[in-house]
C-alpha cells in the first residue's frame, strides 16, 4: 500500500495528514504554533517554530501510520496564505518573525497608497483589495523596519515568501525557491493576467525581484526532501494556499461550485473556471490552482476571525477550557439574549474591508450570562459569511442552494445550524473536514500519477451532515437587521494615526 503525505500549515495548527488511495485519513498529527502579538492588531509567528513543528508532526504522522518514507510517494503542502517570511539566502536565518495575514501594522502605507490612487490599478493587475492582509505591504515593512534589510535585499542578499515557499525551501536543504500560482496571487505582486511577477507593482512597493521565488503549477515535482532523514527522498510535489486547496478537496472543480472553510478565518471560495473575471462587489478574483497547462480562477470572500473566535473564548477570556465546551455552552442557551458579538478583531475583511473596526460585544443586560456570550462569539461568525454569501449571490447573480462547508470549526454544531438557519439553505459537512489536507494530498497524488485524473478522485467526496435551516426566515432576516446595526458600530474605532507607518514622511512616498 502507498501515501500521500499533506502538510498542512494552519494558521492556529499545523498539521501532517497521511491519506490513502481512497482519500481516507490513515493518520493525522497536529500541534499548534504560538501566536505572537507584540502589538494591538500585530499578529507574528516564529518561522522556526512553524518549520520544526511540521516536520515533528510529519513524523509523528508516519509513526502513527506504521509507515516509512519509502512508502510515501509525494508529499503536498496546503498553508496559511499571506503570511510572508524574509530570510537570508546563505544561511537561511529568517531577518524577522513571519508577518501574518492577519496582521493589521501597514494600514497606514495602505492609506497612502490608496490616497495616491493606486488602489484601481493594483485591483485591475491583482484581483485583490488594497489592504494590508496581503504579502507586499508586510515584506516592503521589513525591509523599511529591520536594520540594514533594505541594503541586504538589493545586494540580492535576501529572499522571501510565504509558508509554503519557506517549507519547501527547508525541506530541500535551500535547493528550491518556489511558490505555486494560488499563493503567488496572494501576495499583491502577481499579475492575474500574465501569470507572473508584475514589474511594476515591484517598482511601486519597492520589493527587489530577486527576492521572489519561482511561480510554478500546484501540482508538480518542486523536488526531494534531503533535510530531514525520516522523510528523506518523499517528493514534494503539490502545494496551494489552504482555500484553495479547500476548494479543490472539496471536488469545487467546475465552475459555479462553492464551498467555506472555518478555520482560523473564514474563506468563501467559487469556483469560475479560466477567466479572471472582476468582483463589483468587492470580493477578490484570485488563481485557484494550475494544473499542468490549465489555470483556473475562483472568486473570494474572506472573514479574518472565524475560529479564532472560539480560541480567543478560550486563552483571552478563559471563558472554556476547550472549543468542545464553547460549543456545549452556547448550545445550553436558545439564543443570545440579545447579545451580538461583532468579531472584528483585527479589522473586517470582504465585503466591508475596514482594517480599522474593532471587536464589539452588544447588547448586554443584567440578564446576560457566559452562554450567551458564547453563542453571541458562534453567531458573529455565521452573520459574518452570510454577508460573504450575498456579496457573491450579488456578483454572480446565481443563489446558493447549499454551502459545503469544512474546517476546524465545522465541527460546531450550534454554529452550523444557525448558519443554515441564517442562509435558509442547507449546510453540507462532507465525511472528511481536512478538506484543506486532502487537496494538497491530490494536487501531489495527481502530479506523481497516484491518481490518474480529477474524475478518478470525484467519487472520494461523501457527504457526512446536512444542517437543514430551521428558523422562520422572518425571524433569521431580523437578527440579520441586528447584526447590520451592531456591525456599524464596530467600524472605523481604531484611530487612523496609530496605524501609521513608523517612518511615514511628509509627503506621501506613494504620489504617482
Ligand atoms: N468544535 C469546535 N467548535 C468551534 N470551533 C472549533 C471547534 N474545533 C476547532 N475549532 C476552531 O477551529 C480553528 C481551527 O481550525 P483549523 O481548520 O485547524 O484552522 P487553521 O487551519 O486556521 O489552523 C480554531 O480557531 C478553533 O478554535
Ligand atoms: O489558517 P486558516 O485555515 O484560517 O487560513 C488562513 C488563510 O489562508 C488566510 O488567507
Amino acid at each position: 500500500m502507498r501515501y500521500i503525505l499533506a502538510l498542512d500549515a494552519g494558521t492556529t495548527s499545523v498539521r501532517a495528514i497521511i491519506f490513502d488511495h481512497d482519500g481516507q485519513i490513515r493518520a493525522i498529527a497536529q500541534k499548534e504554533i504560538r501566536q505572537i502579538f507584540p502589538q494591538p492588531s500585530w499578529v507574528e509567528h516564529d518561522p522556526q517554530e512553524i518549520w520544526l513543528t511540521q516536520i515533528a508532526v510529519a513524523m509523528e504522522a508516519l509513526d502513527r501510520a506504521h509507515i516509512g518514507p519509502r512508502d510515501v510517494v509525494g508529499a503536498g503542502i496546503a498553508n496559511q496564505r499571506e503570511t510572508s517570511i524574509v530570510w537570508d539566502r546563505e544561511t537561511g536565518n529568517p531577518v524577522y518573525n513571519a508577518i501574518v495575514w492577519q496582521d493589521r501594522r501597514t494600514a497606514g502605507m495602505c492609506d497612502e497608497l490608496r490616497a495616491a490612487g493606486h488602489d484601481g490599478t493594483i485591483q485591475k493587475l491583482t484581483g485583490l483589495i488594497l489592504d494590508p492582509y496581503f504579502s507586499a505591504t508586510k515584506i516592503a515593512w521589513i525591509l523599511d523596519n529591520v536594520p540594514d534589510a533594505r541594503t541586504q535585499a538589493e545586494a540580492g542578499k535576501l529572499i522571501c515568501g510565504t509558508v509554503e515557499t519557506w517549507l519547501i525551501w527547508k525541506l530541500t536543504s535551500g535547493k528550491v525557491h518556489v511558490t505555486d500560482v494560488s499563493n503567488a496571487s496572494r501576495t499583491m505582486l502577481f499579475n492575474l493576467h500574465t501569470g507572473a511577477w508584475d514589474k511594476d507593482l515591484l517598482k511601486l512597493f519597492r520589493i527587489p525581484e530577486s527576492m521572489l521565488p519561482e511561480v510554478r503549477s500546484s501540482s508538480e515535482v518542486y523536488g526531494a526532501i534531503n533535510a530531514v532523514p525520516g522523510l528523506a527522498h518523499i517528493v514534494v510535489a503539490g502545494a496551494a494556499g489552504d482555500q484553495q486547496a479547500a476548494l479543490f478537496g472539496q471536488l469545487c472543480v467546475q465552475p459555479g461550485l462553492a464551498k467555506n472553510t472555518y478555520g482560523t478565518g473564514c474563506f468563501l471560495l467559487q469556483n469560475i473556471g479560466a477567466k479572471p473575471v472582476a468582483s463589483k462587489q468587492r470580493l477578490l478574483t484570485t488563481a485557484a490552482w494550475k494544473i499542468g497547462e490549465k489555470q483556473e480562477f475562483a472568486l473570494e470572500g474572506g472573514v479574518f476571525i472565524g475560529g479564532a473566535i472560539v480560541q480567543w473564548l478560550r486563552d483571552g477570556l478563559q471563558l472554556v477550557r476547550s472549543a468542545q465546551e464553547a460549543d456545549m455552552l452556547a448550545a445550553s442557551v436558545p439564543d443570545s439574549g440579545g447579545v451580538v458579538l461583532v468579531p472584528a478583531f483585527t479589522g473586517l475583511g470582504a465585503p466591508h474591508w475596514d482594517p480599522y473596526a474593532r471587536g464589539l460585544i452588544i447588547g448586554l443586560t443584567r440578564d446576560t450570562r457566559a452562554a450567551h456570550i458564547a453563542r453571541a462569539a458562534l453567531e458573529g461568525v455565521a452573520f459574518q459569511v452570510a454577508d460573504l454569501i450575498d456579496a457573491m449571490h450579488a456578483d454572480t447573480g446565481k443563489p446558493f442552494t447549499e454551502l459545503r462547508v469544512d474546517g476546524g470549526a465545522s465541527r460546531s454544531e450550534p454554529m452550523m445550524q444557525f448558519q443554515a438557519d441564517l442562509l435558509g439553505v442547507p449546510v453540507v459537512r462532507p465525511a472528511v473536514v481536512e478538506t484543506t489536507a486532502l487537496g494538497a494530498a491530490y494536487f501531489a497524488g495527481l502530479a506523481v500519477g497516484f491518481w490518474q485524473n480529477t474524475a478518478s478522485i470525484a467519487a472520494h467526496w461523501q457527504v457526512k451532515r446536512v444542517f437543514e435551516p430551521r428558523m422562520p426566515r422572518a425571524r433569521a432576516t431580523e437578527l440579520r437587521g441586528c447584526w447590520n446595526e451592531a456591525l456599524g458600530r464596530a467600524k472605523n474605532w481604531e484611530p487612523k494615526e496609530k496605524t501609521l507607518h513608523p517612518k511615514k514622511r511628509k509627503n506621501n512616498r506613494y504620489e504617482k
